[in-house]
């Protein structure tokens, strides 16, 4: 119980209470000094330039906190702990915050059970709840019914009037942190590889039924995988959780190399972009950069489909068992993020390498790096991010079988034509999965069930 908590930690941030138009008192937690009271007007910056988000920038940014100029008319509701909402739900902390949402911790004061509470900003329809529905009134077959353990049901939907608007409120089972929190709490940056290949498991799960049901997530990434919590917290009173979990140089957090088989259980979180290909035809992605594959710049008439989460899935795959994350850049051009992928996985089909006017800044006609530059070539490249790091902290590597079984199911993946990418289906049915991933979440469900 206490490790689950302990993941909980980091994602308890800063609580702005109701002030308008600017907040200018706050509770923040930082990693070491939960819930200490800041009294007095926020930094203010000098600047008003506008940033892409179309919010002019007035406050000093504050590190794992919410851009506070988003708290003003069509955006964040404001909230402060031990506000009721909805006649029913009393905030005892927050869990976390996203560009379109905050998400709070809350007793439910009907039946006594937590509760997350993800309130949408005053612009955003927030369509999750629709696409969660679909998903909670499937009926899976038994391989299927796998994945459909790792999506959050809809508990309960809201409207919130407030300062800013009404904002659409989700309320779901509240979760620990998520895998890119575990990652950033430790200093190897590592899962154990047992973890690594249980979560991978069950997240090629919940793609392959999500899929199945005609929904592509589009939004696939390590802050969108979520810890479940290991137990039930609904028996303490938020006095008692207070006491118990915001104590935090009592409680550290607990690094992703210390997460046991039996806690990596997930949730897959956040259907904010997800559509139905069937029905709906996009266009664009707002996934972050590092994720966007290829065809979108390639082809850009033709819509998104499930091949697009298949590669953001090769992609969390290589987080998950790897240190580093398999493309890398800061806040990337397009041209950048297609060097990074010609880097790692060679020259792009000839109809692509001939469109893509800036490849001489970076290689020759071959697909090499011109003269004195590194590439990654793939093998070298997981060495690096893979085998090297896991060494380094004394942790298990893939053994030379497994990691041929993985690179053949990853390269697979990152096929730069969408449709040479395999469906999730058959990423279920592929040897790593079936040989590795699988074998060990089925020993943490064995274990759960004796
Ligand atoms: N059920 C939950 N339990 C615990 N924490 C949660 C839960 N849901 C969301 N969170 C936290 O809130 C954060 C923001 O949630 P989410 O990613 O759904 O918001 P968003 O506004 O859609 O974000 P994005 O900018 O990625 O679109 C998550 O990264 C996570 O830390």
């Amino acid at each position: 119980m206490k490790h689950a908590f302990r993941y909980l930690l980091p994602s308890l941030r800063i609580i702005i209470p109701r002030f308008s138009p600017a907040p200018s008192r706050f509770i923040r937690s930082a990693p070491r000094q939960f819930f200490a009271t800041f009294s007095g007007r926020m930094e203010s910056t000098t600047t008003n330039d506008a940033d892409s988000s179309g919010y002019g920038v007035e406050y000093m940014p504050l590190e794992g906190v919410e851009r506070l100029e988003r708290y003003r008319p069509g955006g964040y509701h404001p909230i402060v702990i031990g506000d009721h909402l909805h006649g029913r739900y009393r905030i005892v902390h927050k869990l976390g915050f996203g560009t379109y949402s905050t998400t709070w911790l809350a007793k439910d004061q009907n039946n006594g059970s937590y509760v997350a509470i993800k309130i949408a900003v005053a612009d955003s329809d927030l369509r999750e709840a629709d696409i969660l529905r679909v998903l909670q009134d499937a009926r899976p077959t038994c391989e299927e019914a796998s994945g459909k353990a790792a999506i959050p049901s809809v508990l309960d939907e809201f409207d919130l009037d407030g300062p800013n608007g009404k904002h659409r409120c989700l309320v779901t089972a509240p979760a620990n942190v998520s895998l890119a929190d575990a990652k950033d709490a430790s200093v190897s940056r590592l899962f154990q590889p047992s973890v690594a290949r249980a979560i991978v498991a069950q997240l090629v799960q919940a793609i392959a039924f999500l899929h199945s049901q005609g929904i592509v997530h589009a939004d696939l990434h390590l802050g969108n995988i979520l810890l479940r919590l290991t137990e039930s917290i609904d028996g303490l009173s938020p006095d008692q959780f207070y006491q118990k979990y915001q104590k935090p140089t009592l409680e550290p957090v607990q690094p992703s190399d210390r997460l046991t088989l039996s806690e990596a259980r997930i949730l897959l979180t956040d259907f904010g972009e997800s559509f139905m290909p069937f029905t709906t035809k996009r266009y664009y992605s707002n996934t972050p950069d590092l994720l966007v594959p290829p065809e979108l710049h390639f082809r850009t008439q033709e819509p998104l489909s499930f091949h697009t989460d298949i590669w953001a899935l090769g992609c969390a795959i290589w987080s998950i068992v790897g240190q580093r994350p398999i493309f890398e850049a800061f806040n990337p051009s397009a041209d950048w993020m297609t060097k990074e992928h010609v880097d790692v996985l060679g020259k792009l089909p000839p109809e692509w390498w001939e469109h893509w006017s800036a490849r001489p800044k970076w290689f020759d006609e071959q697909g090499s790096r011109i003269a004195g530059a590194a590439g990654k070539p793939w093998a070298e490249w997981f060495e690096s991010c893979v085998q090297r790091p896991r060494r380094e902290f004394r942790m298990e590597e893939f053994s030379e079988d497994e990691k041929v079984a993985l690179f053949a199911l990853l390269r697979s993946m990152l096929a730069f034509r969408p449709s040479e990418r395999p469906d999730a289906e058959q990423i279920l049915q592929s040897d790593w999965i079936t040989t590795w991933a699988l074998p060990e979440l089925e020993s943490i469900r064995s274990t759960s069930l004796s």
